[in-house]
Parts: structure tokens; sequence; C-alpha cells
């Protein structure tokens, strides 16, 4: 099939920062990509990185009306391109993980007879909502709420054990238990909660679409085992409003991560000139659509550099901890998604960045940071008898380790031996190592039971890293993360750069419409994928000596982690 008459396939991410979305052709070949950012195309919604904090109350949370918005605007960039909608045959896509969208009494009537003379920030934002806002990831304002979570099925191993992972401030359950008592009303005028990809997949479809059988799991309310919701969760998160009635406003979890809901909201079909049997295929999570952006085989992991960092690799063995998360895969039954999420990512390396000189020879705001970086000696140690310097950087309180926002910085000798907080801390030029050093340090000390030796002459880490998101187009993170992490095929950039989320939903999309019967995700797009054309090899990777000498101080980065934790204990 040509490029010019075949059909087409449109996917979409809706992250932190920005709205993004991509249209590729039933051989995955990327013809059209546009995107909106929240911060410089919609800040009359007075967000800054795409959200609102309430610092006092640890909340932080995203206007619905701004998502509406960025859809049109989106989808007029993509009309100015001259993108054929009237060619695109199915749409799927992915959403920030965990933040929930409460929807009134007449939301889906609202959503099921749209205008297409009016926009959808016209028509739905006022009186579509029970709530104007959606809870963020970033929000940490369910301390209480997730000690209950843990509590209720007896600690944090067994919840992980049940839900995949313990109880954490984003994960919609705790979010809901916590929203059911601060606005009761509100949550009384709800008639449906959804979460933001299973809200954008609604806008689509016209009505409100069922959950994705991954992005559910990062609710803490489903039984991954089971299968089903586990019911005492609901019913701690429901309060005296009782299981029930939250059962009715949750509604159904689709298991099928292919095929279509239904087709196009006629919306879209008189607005832009979509087909009318464009099918909509489940949307998912930002993470699981990531790791649906090329064949991932098993000892393969993905580095997802957004505002978030994320660790994501796909696994047979379901093995879940308090440290981490497990996942339902996406599209794949009996496979599951294995998932680190650190708060302080992208932003937190911006704050580094930030405090050294402006690049002056170079448009790349970047430049000052990745030649800092790369001109400081792994560890900040000139010589071995140097100290080496390990860094904790964290604006936001972070996630793992479950520490407030701080900064620490400590010494210990080359072999990891004589830890201790350094006394005079150190200049911003070696924090602009150190900072990638440590997060990757955390990636490496916390996925080394998932991965194993991929021969006799290795020690256990990733075949390879592939970077995605925003950071991916980094070459100086590129190198540390080779540095640090390994990776022994080395490590990749996909060629979409910083659009590998949308790409993985473009790409279930395709599969969910052409799949024959019984055809898997990875038999399909693995027999179309081509590896020259997607991904760009951006370090060797594994290097004996440097990785090495990460391996002497990570037990001591552990040890950190720990003092500081100690420290937190103490000032509760
Ligand atoms: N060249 C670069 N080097 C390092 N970080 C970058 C670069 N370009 C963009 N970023 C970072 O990428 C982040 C946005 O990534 P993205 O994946 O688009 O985020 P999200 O999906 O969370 O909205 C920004 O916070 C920015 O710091
Ligand atoms: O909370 C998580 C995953 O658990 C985050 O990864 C969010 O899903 C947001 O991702 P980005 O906006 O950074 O892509």
């Amino acid at each position: 099939m040509s490029t010019k008459d075949g059909p087409l396939y449109l996917g979409f991410d809706l992250s932190t920062q920005q709205l993004k979305a991509i249209v590729i052709t039933s051989q995955l070949k990327v013809l059209y990509e546009a995107k909106v950012d929240f911060d410089a195309d919609l800040s009359k919604y007075g967000i800054l990185k795409g959200v609102h904090v309430n610092e006092q109350e640890r909340e932080v949370f995203a206007p619905v009306a701004m998502w509406l918005e960025a859809v049109d605007l989106v989808l007029q960039r993509l009309k100015l391109k001259n993108t054929p909608f009237s060619r695109i045959k199915g749409i799927s896509g992915a959403g920030q993980q965990h933040g929930s969208v409460y929807w009134s009494m007449n939301g889906e009537e609202l959503l099921s007879s749209l205008n297409p003379g009016a926009t959808l920030v016209e028509q739905l934002a006022r009186k579509a909502f029970a709530h104007p806002f959606s809870p963020n990831w970033q929000d940490a304002s369910t301390q209480k709420e997730c000690d209950s979570f843990d509590a209720e099925l007896g600690s944090p191993e067994r919840l992980a054990q049940v839900t995949g992972s313990k109880a954490h401030h984003r994960f919609t359950g705790p979010q809901i238990m916590r929203f059911h008592k601060k606005h009761p009303a509100v949550y009384r005028a709800t008639s449906r909660i959804s979460l933001v990809s299973s809200f954008l997949a609604s806008i689509f479809l016209g009505r409100i679409a069922p959950f994705d059988i991954s992005d559910v799991c990062g609710m803490n309310l489903w039984d991954i085992n089971a299968g089903a919701w586990c019911e005492p969760l609901l019913a701690l998160a429901a309060g005296e409003d009782g299981l029930e009635d939250l059962k009715k406003k949750l509604g159904g979890v689709r298991e099928d991560g292919g095929g279509r809901m239904g087709n196009i909201s006629s919306y879209f079909v008189s607005r832009y000139g979509f087909p009318s049997d464009c099918g909509i295929a489940p949307f998912t999570g930002d993470n699981p659509s990531t790791i649906l952006a090329l064949p991932l085989r098993p000892l393969d992991a993905i580095v997802s550099l957004g505002t978030s960092t994320t660790f994501l690799m796909s696994t047979p063995k379901y093995l879940p901890d308090p440290s981490y998360h497990f996942f339902n895969h996406p599209t794949t039954a009996g496979l599951y998604m294995f998932m680190l999420c650190y708060k302080n990512g992208g932003l937190a390396r911006e704050k580094i960045r930030d405090k050294l000189p402006k690049p002056i020879n170079s448009s790349d705001p970047w430049s000052t940071f990745n030649e800092t970086a790369l001109s400081t000696p792994s560890l900040g140690q000139s010589s071995p008898s140097d100290p080496a310097k390990l860094g904790l950087y964290f604006p936001l309180p972070e996630i793992v380790p479950n520490v407030r926002a701080g900064t620490w910085r400590y010494n210990c000798d080359s072999d990891g031996s004589n830890l201790r907080e350094s006394e005079k801390g150190w200049s911003s030029d070696a924090d602009a190592r150190a900072i990638v050093e440590s997060q990757i340090l955390s990636l490496r000390l916390r996925s080394h039971n998932l991965v194993h030796s991929p021969s006799k002459e290795y020690p256990p880490q990733p075949g390879r890293i592939y970077l995605v998101g925003g950071g991916s187009l980094n070459p100086a993170i590129a190198r540390i993360v080779g540095d640090v992490l390994g990776g022994v095929e080395g490590v990749y950039k996909l060629d979409v750069g910083g659009n590998a989320c949308a790409l993985g939903g473009a790409y279930k999309a395709v599969w969910a419409m052409e799949r024959t019967k019984g055809e898997s995700f990875e038999e399909l797009i693995g027999g179309r994928w081509r590896e020259s054309e997607a991904v760009e090899k951006v370090d060797d990777g594994y290097r004996t000596e440097t990785w090495s000498k990460y391996g002497k101080v990570l037990k001591t980065f552990e040890k950190m982690e720990g003092e500081v934790l100690k420290g937190e204990k103490r000032n509760k």
C-alpha cells in the first residue's frame, strides 16, 4: 500500500506538559506530527509545567478544560499540515497515569450530542464535569489514605501482591478516597470517574469509555491475579457512600487492549472530516503506551525521560514488591510491565541546568549542562584518591525513596567505604553530572532483580537500553546512562524523539484495527517494524571499567538514601 492512499492511524499522548499526536501508515511510517505545549500555548489556564500546585496541602492538579482545548488545537495543527483525516481508520493513545476526571450527572449526554460548529471546551467545560480539575500524578496529599490502603490488606507487601503496587500518593484509589472526604457533595454529584486515558478515549468515542486493562493497575484498586476489582479497597475508598455506588462510578474494565470500542463521535466526522467508520481502540497509560513503541525483547529496558523518569521492562514474571510497580501488559495477556517511577526527573535536571551559565554560542538550552556533565569525571573524581560525590536532588517529594523535598550531597571513598555528608558541598558544575548519575544509579539499584547476565562474559544488566521522552534528545544523558546502567548491546534513542508514547498509541491503533484472529501485538508490529528506520544507537553502553566503578558505590548509594530516610523519620 503506498503512503498516498492507504489507511492511516492516529496516536495521542496526553502527558503532563503536552498533548502530542502522531499519524502513521499501516506499515508504521510516520507521516504527520503535531503537539500542544500547555505552558506555551495555553498559559491562560494559569498553569506552570502543565499543572497547578497547592503547596500547603501538597496538592497538584490540572484543569480538564485545558485538555479539551488542547484536543481541538492539536487537530487544527494537524489540519494545517494537510493531514488527510479522511484516511484515518483507527485512533488510540495514552494519558498520564493515575489522574482522575469526575463527570457530572449529564456529562455523558453532553458528550454524545456535541455540535460540530462549536469547540469541545465551549460545550463541555462548564457542565460536563462535577469537578473542573484532575488530580495529577505529582500530588502528594494522600499520606493518610495511603496508610489506610496499606493497612486494609495487612501490609504494603500484600497490597503490592494484589494490586501490583503498595499504596502511592498518586494512585487513583487513595486519591478518590481523599476526594470523597474533602468534597462529599461533589463526589455525590459525580456520575462517572475516568482515568486520563479513558477520558481522552471518551472524547473521541462520544460516550464514556471503560478503563484499560493496563492503566487500571495504577489505581491500587484492581486485583491483578483475580482480574477483578478488589472490593475491600473499593469499600475503603468509597467510605459511607458505599462499594456499589463507587463500582457504578468506575464502570467497566475492558480486558482486550485491541479491537474497537466503537466508531468515532460524529463531532470529529463533521468538524475535521474523519470517516464515520474510524475505530476507537482502548487508550492506555503513557508508560504502558511507551513500551508499545518498539518490539521490546525480554532483557531490553526503556528509560523514559519525560517530566517523570520511568524505567520500563516487559516480563512474563509477576514479581511484585513494595519498591516498584507491576501492571498488566497493555496488549498481551500473560505479560506484565515492570516500572520504576520518579517524580524528580526532567524538572529536577532543569533546575540544575538553570544554575549554570546560559549558553552563549548555542541555541540548545542544554549545551552548558551537557559540556559540564561530560567534562566532569565519573563520580566527580579526577583521581581515585579524590572523594566520590553522591547526591540526591529532589525539588519535589520523591516516590522511591519516599522522602521529602530536598538536596543532599555526600562523599565516600572509591571502594564505597567511609560515607559521610559532604561538609562543604560542591559547585553547580559538579551537580550537572552528579544529578544524572544519581538518577541512573537509583535505576540500577532497583532493577537488578529484573535483569540477568546476557551471556557468561557479562554481569547482569539490560541487553539494549532505549531512551524515550524529552530528555532522550540529550547526548550527555545518553552517555551517562551507558556509563552507569550499561546495556551490552548499547543505548538507543527512537527517531521520533520525545514522541515515543504517542507512537506506541499509533502502533496500538494499527494492531487494534488490522489484527487477524489471535494475532498478537508482538507478531503484527514485530513483522512490520524496521529497526533501521526507527532507532538510532547513541552510546555503546556497557564499559567494563566504568560500570564496575559505579558498582562499587551502589550499596553506598543505597546507604545514603537510608541515612536521608532516617532523617525523614526524625523530622516527622
Ligand atoms: N535536549 C534535552 N535535554 C534534556 N532534557 C530535555 C531536552 N529536551 C527536552 N527535555 C526535557 O523533556 C521534558 C519534557 O519531556 P516530555 O517527554 O515531552 O514530557 P511529558 O511527556 O511529561 O509532558 C522537559 O521537562 C525538558 O526538561
Ligand atoms: O506517575 C507516573 C507513572 O506512575 C508518571 O510517569 C505519569 O504517567 C506521567 O508521566 P510523564 O508526563 O512524565 O510522561
